[in-house]
C-alpha cells in the first residue's frame, strides 16, 4: 500500500524530527537518498554530465547536496541557480566539491538569447530537478518556465520530492511542469504524485525514508496485493457468493446492458438477475443464458417481480426518461446497496436538490460512478475545474452526496463520506478509454457489492481489477507492445485479473 500525505502534514512531522536531529540532518538523509538513485542510474559515475536545476528553497538544497555527492565520485556536475536567492551551505558543498555554477545572471543571459540554454545543456546525462518541491505553488515563475522548456532531450531526468510545476497536494499543473523519468520523494508520498494530471509527470517514484513519523494518510493507493476478496466456501452456494440486480439499456441502449452484466458475471458474482424492456432483454438473454432476466413494462412501478437481490446496479444505457426515474428511484429505496451510473446519474442529476438528498438518505451503501462530466452535472460545477482539481471535488462529491464517490479517470479516485483517505487506483490505462468500459466496471462493483464488500472496498477493488484486466487485454505478452482493446475485451480478462490477485482472504 502506498500512503500520501498533505503538504501540511508532511512539513509538521519535519518540523517535530527536525527539533530532535542535528542542523541540517534531514536535508543530508533526503540528498544521500537522492544521489543514491542518480548514481543507480548512471551506473558510472566517472565523467558522466550532471545538470542541477536549483531553486531558492529547500528542494534546491537537496539539489545541491546531491550533486556534491556525485561530484566527490566523479560526476562532472553543473549548478544552475533559477533564483537570486540559493541554500547557501549547500552552494558552498557543491563548489568545494569540484561543481561548477551558472549564476543566475548567466543563466538569465542565456535563457534571453534566441536559442536559449538548449545548446549550453547539450551532452547532458542526468537532470536533477530541484526548482520547487512542496513549498511550490501555482505555474511556474521567473526563470523556472523556460529553464524546464529548455532541457535536454535524452537526459534522465530524476524529479527531487515533486517535479516542479506539479501541486504536491492536489497534482494540478498550470502551465509547464518538469517530465521527471523518476521522482524521488522523502519520508512518505505526496497526493500529487498519485494523481493526475501530476502522476503522469512523475514516472518512476521512489520512496526514501527520512525517518518521519507520519499521522493517517490523505491519499492511499493499492498494489495488486492489496486487492483481497472473500473466499468463496465449499458450502457457498450461488446466493451467498451474491446476486446482483442489473437494470440496464433502452430501446436506444442495447450493448450497455450487455457490458454490465458480463461485467457482474465475470466479476464472480452467485448469479445475476437482469431486468429491463422486452428487447434489451432477449439480448442479455442471447448473449448471457446464465443471466435470470425479466421483462418490465415500462411502467413498471415496483421492482418485485425481478426478485431477491444482495446489490442492484442501476443506470448503464437506461436513458433518462420517466421509466428510468422510476427505476433509478425503486432501486435507491431498496434496503441493499446500490451502485448507480451513467444515465443513472444524469437522472440524479435532473432531480431536485431536496428530492435527490432524500432518495441517497439511505441506510445501505451507496456508490456512484461518474466521469468529469457527469459529476460536473450532479454538483453544478464547471467540467474542467473537475478534470484540475480531482481531489478536491471527490472528496466535496462524497460529503455532498453521502455516498462513495468514484471518480473515473486516467486516475480513478474513490472517496467516502467523512474524513477517510482518498484511494487512487494505478492501474489505469490509456486503453480503458474506449466506449463501454465503464459498463463492464459497474457490473463488477456489482458483484463485489453483492459479495458483502464495503462500498469503499467494492470501487477500490473493482477499479484495480477492471484496469488491471484492460492491461492484459492490451498486452497478454508483457514482451509484446500493447494493442487497442474493447470493452468486451476487457470483461474477459477479468478472469485473468482475477487470478493475479492473492489468495482470498476468508470471510
Ligand atoms: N523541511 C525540511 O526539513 C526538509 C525539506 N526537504 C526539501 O525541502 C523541500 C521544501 O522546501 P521549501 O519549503 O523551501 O520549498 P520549495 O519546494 O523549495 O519551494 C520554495 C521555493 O520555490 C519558489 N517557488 C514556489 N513556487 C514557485 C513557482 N510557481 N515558480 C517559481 N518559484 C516558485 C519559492 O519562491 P518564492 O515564492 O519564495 O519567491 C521558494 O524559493 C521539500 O520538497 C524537500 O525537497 C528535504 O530536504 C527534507 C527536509
Ligand atoms: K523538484
Amino acid at each position: 500500500m502506498r500512503h500520501a500525505h498533505s503538504v501540511e502534514k508532511v512539513r509538521a512531522a519535519e518540523a517535530e524530527l527536525m527539533a530532535r536531529l542535528p542542523e541540517g540532518a534531514l536535508m543530508q538523509r533526503a540528498a544521500a537518498g537522492l544521489a543514491s538513485v542518480c548514481a543507480r542510474l548512471l551506473g558510472r559515475l566517472y565523467g558522466t554530465r550532471v545538470l542541477l536545476l536549483v531553486g531558492g528553497g529547500n528542494n534546491g538544497g537537496d539539489a545541491l547536496y546531491a550533486g556534491a555527492r556525485l561530484a566527490r565520485r566523479g560526476a562532472r556536475v553543473t549548478a544552475a541557480l533559477a533564483s537570486p536567492r540559493i541554500h547557501e551551505e549547500g552552494l558552498a558543498d557543491l563548489r568545494a566539491a569540484g561543481g561548477r555554477v551558472l549564476s543566475f545572471a548567466l543563466l538569465e543571459e542565456l535563457l534571453s538569447t534566441d536559442g536559449g540554454a538548449v545548446g549550453t545543456f547539450a551532452g547532458t546525462d542526468l537532470v536533477i530537478d530541484g526548482l520547487t518541491g512542496i513549498g511550490g505553488r501555482g505555474a511556474l515563475r521567473g526563470l523556472y518556465a523556460p529553464l524546464v522548456r529548455d532541457l535536454p532531450e535524452d537526459a534522465a531526468v530524476v524529479a527531487c520530492d515533486v517535479p516542479s510545476g506539479v501541486d504536491a497536494d492536489t497534482g494540478e499543473v498550470e502551465g509547464e511542469a518538469v517530465r521527471a523519468d523518476v521522482t524521488v520523494t522523502f519520508g512518505t508520498f505526496k497526493p500529487g504524485l498519485l494523481i493526475d494530471p501530476g502522476a503522469s509527470y512523475a514516472g518512476v517514484v521512489e520512496l526514501v525514508d527520512i525517518g518521519l513519523d507520519l499521522p493517517e494518510p490523505d491519499v492511499i493507493a493499492h498494489t495488486t496485493a492489496d486487492v483481497r476478496l472473500p473466499r468463496p466456501l465449499p458450502e457457498s452456494d450461488k446466493y451467498r457468493r451474491g446476486v446482483v440486480g442489473v437494470l440496464a439499456g433502452s430501446s436506444e441502449f442495447t450493448g450497455a446492458a450487455v457490458l454490465a452484466v458480463g461485467g457482474a458475471l465475470h466479476g464472480g458474482a452467485g448469479m445475476v438477475r437482469f431486468a429491463s424492456s422486452e428487447p434489451v432483454v432477449e439480448l442479455v438473454r442471447g448473449r448471457w443464458p446464465e443471466a435470470v432476466t425479466t421483462s418490465l413494462p415500462s411502467d413498471a412501478q415496483s421492482l418485485e417481480p425481478v426478485g431477491r437481490v444482495q446489490a442492484w446496479v442501476v443506470g448503464p444505457g437506461l436513458s433518462v426518461d420517466s421509466r428510468a426515474h422510476r427505476l433509478v428511484h425503486a432501486a435507491l429505496e431498496s434496503d441493499v446497496p446500490v451502485l448507480v451510473d451513467a444515465d443513472g446519474l444524469n437522472v440524479l442529476a435532473g432531480m431536485s436538490e431536496p428530492l435527490r438528498r432524500g432518495l441517497l438518505d439511505r441506510a445501505a451503501p451507496t456508490v456512484l460512478t461518474p466521469h468529469a462530466g457527469e459529476l460536473a452535472r450532479l454538483l453544478g460545477a464547471d467540467r474542467s475545474d473537475i478534470e484540475a482539481r480531482r481531489l478536491a471535488h471527490v472528496r466535496r462529491a462524497a460529503d455532498e452526496l453521502g455516498a462513495t464517490v468514484l471518480l473515473k479517470g486516467s486516475t480513478t479516485l474513490v472517496a467516502a463520506p467523512g474524513a477517510h483517505p482518498v484511494l487512487a487506483n494505478l492501474t489505469g490505462t490509456p486503453w480503458l478509454a474506449t466506449a463501454g468500459t465503464g459498463d463492464v466496471l459497474s457490473g463488477l462493483i456489482g458483484a463485489l457489492l453483492a459479495a458483502g464488500l464495503p462500498a469503499p472496498e467494492a470501487a477500490a477493488h473493482g477499479a484495480h481489477l477492471h484496469g488491471l484486466a484492460a492491461r492484459l487485454a492490451a498486452a497478454p505478452d508483457p514482451a509484446l507492445s500493447p494493442a487497442p482493446v474493447t470493452a468486451f475485451d476487457v470483461l474477459t480478462s477479468l478472469p485473468a485479473a482475477l487470478r493475479r490477485l492473492p489468495a482470498p482472504a476468508s470471510p
